[in-house]
């Protein structure tokens, strides 16, 4: 699956954007399957945006994101439902976890839409092992630390299939060694997958083989 983006500029940020130097606002750029595209960005700039319009749940933009030569606007809602199933996972910066189901369940609510889980349960608990929260599985979203809503809302994202995973400054709250660890289990499954991921942050990030960095 290949995303292009033609002229994108936000709306709401038209002036900045104009004034500051990007390889993506306002820029025609494809990223190809399978790649792993860092995109590094100083805070306000723009990444959450990005992340939203690429996601398509935000459309405030001018210029066109396209989905296999194929703009966003022009899918329908079920095939864009479809697309977030089976094609396209996401971290959101805000992580997005329900605060009245346990981390587990927040995890099992993914892993049990899919028609056909890719996954049993127990490749939750070996997730969860790897990065150190199977003992928060069962408590409540809300009681988590924000470290462990992010390992949990990683191990979420990694429930279904997709072609990209496309992530937000997923690795903020995390000490060196969780972030090492999260990353290796973030590029396997990609691998597994012949995935590519989109990865955006504040500064240089050397957790993955990047196929290119781009400055927002
Ligand atoms: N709907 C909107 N209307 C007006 N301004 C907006 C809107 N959404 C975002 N902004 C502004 O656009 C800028 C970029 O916001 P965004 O959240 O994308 O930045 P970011 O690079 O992810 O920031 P951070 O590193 O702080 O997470 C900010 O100045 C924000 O206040």
């Amino acid at each position: 699956m290949q995303i292009a983006l033609s002229a994108v500029v936000p709306v709401p940020l038209r002036e900045k954007v104009m004034q500051q130097q990007s390889d993506i606002w306002n820029r025609d750029i494809t990223f190809n399957p399978g790649q792993f595209i860092k995109i590094k960005a100083p805070s306000g700039t723009g990444k959450t945006t990005l992340v939203h319009y690429l996601y398509h749940i935000r459309y405030d933009y001018t210029g066109t994101v396209s989905i296999d030569g194929k703009p966003w606007a022009a899918y329908s809602g079920d095939q864009l439902a479809a697309m977030r199933q089976q094609q396209i996972s996401v971290i959101f910066q805000d992580l997005r976890l329900f605060d009245q189901l346990t981390a587990l369940e927040n995890v099992e609510l993914k892993r049990v839409m899919q028609p056909q889980p890719m996954y049993t349960q127990e490749k939750v608990h070996e997730f969860a092992a790897r990065l150190g929260v199977s003992h928060v599985l069962n408590q409540s979203g809300a009681t988590l630390s924000y470290g462990e809503r992010q390992r949990i809302a990683i191990i979420r994202s990694l429930m279904q299939p997709f072609q990209w995973l496309m992530m937000d400054e997923p690795f903020s709250h995390l000490d060196e060694a969780n972030t090492a660890k999260a990353a290796q289990l973030i590029a396997e499954e990609c691998r597994k997958r012949n995935a590519g991921l989109i990865l955006t942050d504040l500064d240089h990030d050397n957790h993955f083989d990047y196929t290119v960095t781009h400055l927002l």
